[in-house]
């Protein structure tokens, strides 16, 4: 039987997974959109309430933010369903973690949070079993990977002639305040040494056309630094293909743990 899966959103990340699910053994029976989107000519169906689902599915999977996540995370969980999410720094606000948490004891249910637009991941998680001396991550985007954030209260974007930070902390202030553009740090900080020991660093660069994400770690496992130059999403440049494919990888694995 395919796995039977909701979807949050239908922006450029959702889009992308759409497009790969029919190879996957993979149904989705309601696309969970804003109050007010919601229309019952569609199939799947568009609903903006969990509770209005039609089946129980096996799967939410969050393309929508942090917003989308703090609101239908936890009525997930709590009714049983594991969500599988990309908006990994929503967790760097404290009460959304906590209500994730909860609502997964309550419901039995497991939020799984994916690699996203990094990799390097395992690397880092086996280095912090031992003692680490630091870990850092610096994204650098082209100028306009930044409208709609903090950069832009401190850069005039547009006239950028070189590259310029923004942005100087920790992976918790991060994701906090650029929470379309730093899920990459708090998936580094996570794997890691958390969301207040990683240092972060944030940059436009108007020499750059992907997404660069380079990760520096160092202790007692030696030293390690990877670097990727991500293609942007036609739909939403400032976000990396491969934060799509990387659901689109997971929801893979995921079948194949289950006999597919
Ligand atoms: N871990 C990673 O490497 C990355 C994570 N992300 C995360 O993925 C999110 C989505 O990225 P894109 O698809 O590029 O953004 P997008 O802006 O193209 O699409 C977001 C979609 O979510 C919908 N949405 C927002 N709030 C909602 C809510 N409360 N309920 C239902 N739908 C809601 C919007 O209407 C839109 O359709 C980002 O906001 C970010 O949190 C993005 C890039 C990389
Ligand atoms: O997609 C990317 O390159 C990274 C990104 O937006 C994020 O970390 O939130």
């Amino acid at each position: 039987m395919d796995l039977r899966i909701a979807i949050i959103g239908h922006g450029a990340i959702a889009v992308h997974v759409r497009g790969k699910l029919a190879g996957l053994h993979v149904t989705e029976i309601a696309q969970i959109v804003r109050p007010g989107k919601e229309s019952g000519e569609d199939a799947p169906p568009r609903i903006s309430d969990l509770n209005d689902l039609p089946l129980h599915p096996d799967l939410v999977i969050d393309c929508g933010g942090h917003q989308a996540l703090a609101q239908h995370g936890p009525v997930a969980l709590a009714l049983g369903i594991d969500v599988m999410t990309v908006s990994l720094g929503a967790l760097a606000d404290r009460q959304v973690e906590q209500s994730l948490k909860d609502a997964a004891t309550k419901g039995g249910a497991r939020l799984h949070l994916v690699s996203g637009a990094i990799g390097g991941l395992d690397a880092l998680r086996g280095a912090s079993t031992g003692a680490i001396i630091e870990v850092s991550y610096i994204g650098r985007k082209p100028p306009g990977g930044w409208h709609g954030s903090p950069a832009e209260a401190v850069l005039d974007l547009d006239a950028l002639t070189e590259a310029a930070t923004h942005f100087s902390g920790t992976a918790r202030e991060a994701a906090l305040a650029y929470p379309k553009n730093a899920n990459v740090a708090a998936a580094v900080a996570l794997a890691g040494i958390g969301l207040d020991q990683t240092q972060v660093q944030l940059i436009a660069d108007p020499t750059v056309t992907e997404n660069l994400h380079e990760v520096t770690a160092k202790g007692d496992f030696g030293t390690f630094t990877f670097t990727i130059a991500g293609n942007g999403l036609p739909q939403n440049p400032r976000s990396s293909s491969l934060a799509a494919m990387s659901i689109v990888a997971a929801l893979a694995e995921r079948q194949k743990q289950i006999g597919f």
